[in-house]
């Protein structure tokens, strides 16, 4: 299959390669609209998680950067200057191919696509529309048996950013983007609903953030999704597609969706046809609206960049990144249920795990299913998911901090809960103690922690301080101790609180119950 022919190109680029029919659902029937069926396919702008930008030296910027900080003579179309391509992101696009099971090209090139506005300093885009770095692909969604077909990976550069002053009637620029470098992952039209795009949109979010290739974050703007949709009536051709660009978030992406499909049926059902326009989308009235039709789109002048020889990979060196390659999500999440994890917990670790930072230029290994596998490696898995989902995550989220903000060590939280199960401190002072370390960012290994705070464990033979605490709570707590001298041994927990209340969790429930029932029922 020729992915594209370009005009300009006499000799054909792309390996032949037929994807396999990936598509096969039955035709679904969708009661918000009977008898209509939907068609979707995404553009995802993603940007690519590396230090430099994709043709120069510069740094890459960070959000809240001081504009026009990090622009190189390049970027800002210098005269003069020439590319020169980061090999950094050619690896991360290619990591991001072998995990959507798409085609490297062993030969790939780029061309300029023209157009004028502010925020392109050279006048053009270098693309890689007619011979991408991949073809092909899928990539199976989490929910249903559905694969949604690629069509293509390629690499391109970012715009700079403009923005309008009202009050002083001015543009401003920032060229801190300009440059940087993207992937545009192109999908078959396979989705059939807004629920399958997003869930399009949400499992490649979590492969681009496993394999370290972007930070997939929709909100700041470092994946930006450019939506199609048609309808149809089932069993006739596909319909005239509308464009919508630029969509900021999961949830306005499924009300643009069905806001179209709507407009898309009005139109139909009065006796018109839907002209193929690009639109935006208003978040306030929840509607798309015409930026420009098919007719007035920019002639783009494609033509190859002459400054940029053909992009040539060899086979051996796909073949070492496909070495580097992590488990994809699908496989961690069968991993997490073979080691005993409920489906709740796994959902969490892996939520959590797809929300960390990503690290720059591929730097893998800094989320919650690392940490949580170094931990399980010598625990009972069960026990330490325990721990991080209940305790750890459940401490930072209270605190409105993130698994990336996580001060507590793979070493720390493994010694914290080994003094646990054996017995060394109990499980209330190990949670005492864990909220100590993030509260105090606190490097000290916890059994120094516990020896500092007081929070050993009384020894089960050390019974003279349960039987001190035991009393202490009996005197506190008269008409509960009564109660259980009366026989209603339901009151007896009250105590048992009161005694761990008293030791600040030092004492053993288990053994202060016993001591408790032994007094009273003398
Ligand atoms: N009938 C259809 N209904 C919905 N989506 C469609 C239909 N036909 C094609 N598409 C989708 O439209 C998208 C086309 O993207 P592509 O990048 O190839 O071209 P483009 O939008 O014309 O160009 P540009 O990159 O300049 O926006 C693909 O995701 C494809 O799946
Ligand atoms: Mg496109
Ligand atoms: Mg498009």
């Amino acid at each position: 299959m020729l992915v594209r022919r370009c005009p300009w190109r006499s000799i054909q680029l792309h390996q032949l390669w037929c994807p396999r029919q990936i598509h096969t659902r039955e035709a679904n029937h969708d009661k918000r609209w009977p008898g209509w069926q939907v068609i979707i396919g995404i553009e995802v702008h993603a940007q690519i998680k590396s230090r430099r930008k994709l043709f120069s030296e510069s740094s890459t910027s960070r959000p809240g950067e001081i504009p026009n900080t990090t622009v190189s003579t390049f970027d800002s179309a210098f005269p003069g200057t020439l590319p020169t391509l980061n090999p950094k992101c050619v690896e991360l696009a290619v990591r991001t191919a072998l995990a959507l099971n798409s085609k490297v090209h062993h030969q790939s090139a780029f061309d300029r696509k023209h157009y004028f506005y502010s925020d392109l300093p050279a006048g053009y885009q270098i693309t890689q529309r007619y011979s991408p770095l991949a073809s092909g692909g899928y990539l199976k969604l989490s929910k249903g048996d559905v694969s949604v077909g690629i069509q293509q990976i390629q690499l391109e550069q970012d715009t700079a950013k403009s923005t309008f002053d009202g009050l002083r009637r001015t543009s401003l620029i920032d060229l801190n983007r300009a440059g940087s470098g993207l992937m545009e992952i192109v999908s078959e039209p396979h989705m059939r609903s807004p629920e399958e795009a997003a869930d399009y949109v949400r499992t490649l979010q979590a492969v681009l953030r496993c394999v370290g290739s972007s930070d997939g974050n929709m909100e700041q703007g470092s994946f930006r999704c450019d939506v199609n949709v048609s309808i149809n009536k089932h069993g006739q051709p596909h319909g005239t597609r509308c464009e919508i660009k630029n969509l900021n978030s999961v949830k306005f992406m499924m009300v643009a969706i069905t806001s179209e499909v709507f407009r898309h049926i009005e139109l139909l059902e009065s006796g018109c046809s839907v002209p193929q326009d690009t639109r935006g989308f208003d978040e306030n009235k929840a509607e798309t609206f015409k930026l420009r039709s098919k007719a007035d789109s920019p002639d783009y002048r494609y033509m190859p960049d002459p400054n940029i020889p053909p992009l040539l990979l060899s086979e051996e060196y796909i073949e070492t990144i496909r070495k580097t390659m992590p488990d994809l999500p699908d496989t961690t999440r069968v991993r997490l249920r073979n080691l005993g994890l409920s489906e709740r917990d796994t959902d969490v670790l892996m939520a959590v795990d797809s929300g960390h930072e990503v690290g720059f230029d591929g730097e893998l290994g800094k989320g919650a299913v690392t940490y949580f596998d170094s931990l399980a490696q010598q625990r009972d898995p069960r026990v330490v998911v325990n721990w991080m989902t209940h305790e750890l995550i459940g401490q930072l989220t209270a605190r409105k901090e993130t698994f990336s903000d996580n001060p507590v060590s793979v070493e720390q939280l493994g010694e914290l809960i080994d003094l646990v199960q054996d017995g060394k401190i109990t499980g209330t002072s190990g949670k005492l103690l864990l909220k100590h370390i993030i509260a105090n960012r606190s490097s000290l290994a916890p059994s120094v922690l516990a020896r500092e705070l007081s929070l050993e464990a009384v020894s089960e033979d050390d019974n003279a301080s349960t039987r001190a605490w035991c009393a202490e709570a009996i005197e506190a707590l008269p008409e509960e101790a009564e109660a259980v001298r009366q026989g209603n041994p339901r009151v007896l927990n009250k105590l048992v609180g009161k005694v761990m209340q008293l030791s600040r969790g030092r004492a053993d429930a288990q053994n202060a119950r016993v001591v408790l029932e032994d007094v009273l029922q003398r």
